[in-house]
């Protein structure tokens, strides 16, 4: 498995996912009944009698989303989605207080613009792989999710946050000196109307639990300690639908924004390298990294 898993990671990086559009089949190991896999910052369970697995994000300290993080987390759910007996996918985090952190900031600082390319391209297979799943999707929100940690369970069907104020959520980009890119402002305005993602967008707006629940941001609250239980209701509930007719619809539903970024995908890589290749940008990401860990002296 780990074997096939380092194969698969380097085909993804060589760009032959996106050559061929899916894994080799090499690269695929069915579940077909209770099965395990671990990768370094992913693990997941699948039940074969319900048909459910759970991905745990175990990527401490944060769970950022790194080009190695996307890469495990987009192989691990395509093994998912090629499996016919896994119908959905809870996603949690298995740290303490932090669903994840968003994008990892040192992926888009002091590298190359063929780096700055090639993870960006990670960001957007995540994004297009999750987005478009087959599968129903639940997002058990256990902690803090800025910018990417949001757009992550934003492109899930359903989102059950725990209700601790400690907690918040939100595409705080702005407040990092950068701009959320179309897609995930897309994403937001469909989950949350126009209004709302025009000023939560421009104020960078972290949301309370109790907030994100009020516009729509998230579905459901619940105890910190019953909201993966509460996650495996809700998909009951959406698995006692045909999945062919929930699926089409599904589809139906997002494939105007699925289409948007796939029709500009590869504009929006050279818009992105062109951004955040600034001195000026890079100098706003800078900043704020260290502003995170000066926080804790
Ligand atoms: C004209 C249009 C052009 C279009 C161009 C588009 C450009 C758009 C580009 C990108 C979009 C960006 C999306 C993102 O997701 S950016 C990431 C935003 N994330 C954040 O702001 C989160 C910051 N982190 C936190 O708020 C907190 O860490 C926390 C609430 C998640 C957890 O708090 P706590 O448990 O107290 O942990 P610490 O703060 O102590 O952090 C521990 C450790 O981790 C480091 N760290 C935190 N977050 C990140 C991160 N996102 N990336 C990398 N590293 C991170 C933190 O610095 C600490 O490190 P240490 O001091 O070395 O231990």
């Amino acid at each position: 498995m780990a074997a096939l898993l380092k194969r698969s990671a380097s085909l993804l990086r060589a760009g032959a996912l996106q050559k061929h559009g899916v894994l080799t089949k090499q690269a695929l190991c069915l579940f077909s009944t209770n099965m395990r896999m671990f990768t370094n910052k992913i693990s997941v369970e699948m039940d074969g009698t319900t048909g459910v697995a759970v991905l745990t994000m175990k990527s401490p300290p944060v769970n950022s989303l790194s080009l190695d993080f996307l890469t495990e987390f987009t192989i691990s759910l395509e093994k998912l989605e090629m499996d016919k007996a896994c119908r959905g996918v809870i996603l949690t985090s298995a740290l303490p207080r932090v669903f994840s952190a968003g994008l990892d900031i040192t992926e888009m600082c002091g590298k190359s613009a063929e780096h700055y390319a090639a993870f960006w391209r990670a960001v957007q297979e995540f994004w297009l792989k999750l987005y478009t799943s087959n599968m129903v999707t639940v997002a058990a929100i256990n902690g803090s999710c800025p910018a990417g940690g949001c757009l992550m369970a934003l492109v899930c069907d359903y989102r059950v946050m725990a209700d601790d104020p400690k907690f918040s959520i939100g595409l705080n980009e702005t407040k990092l000196g950068i701009v959320a890119p179309f897609w995930f402002k897309d994403t937001m305005t469909n989950t949350i109307g126009n209004r709302e993602t025009e000023k939560a967008l421009q104020l960078g707006y972290m949301y309370s639990p109790a907030d994100a629940l009020k516009v729509g941001l998230v579905d459901q609250l619940a105890s910190a300690d019953k909201v993966e239980t509460v996650a495996s209701t809700v998909m009951s509930e959406w698995l006692a639908i045909p999945d062919h007719a929930r699926h089409l619809t599904k589809s139906m539903m997002r494939k105007p924004t699925r289409d948007r970024l796939v029709t500009h995908r590869d504009a929006d890589i050279t818009s992105f390298v062109n951004f955040v290749t600034k001195d000026s940008i890079q100098k706003s990401l800078q900043m704020y990294l260290e502003s995170l860990k000066q926080r804790k002296r």
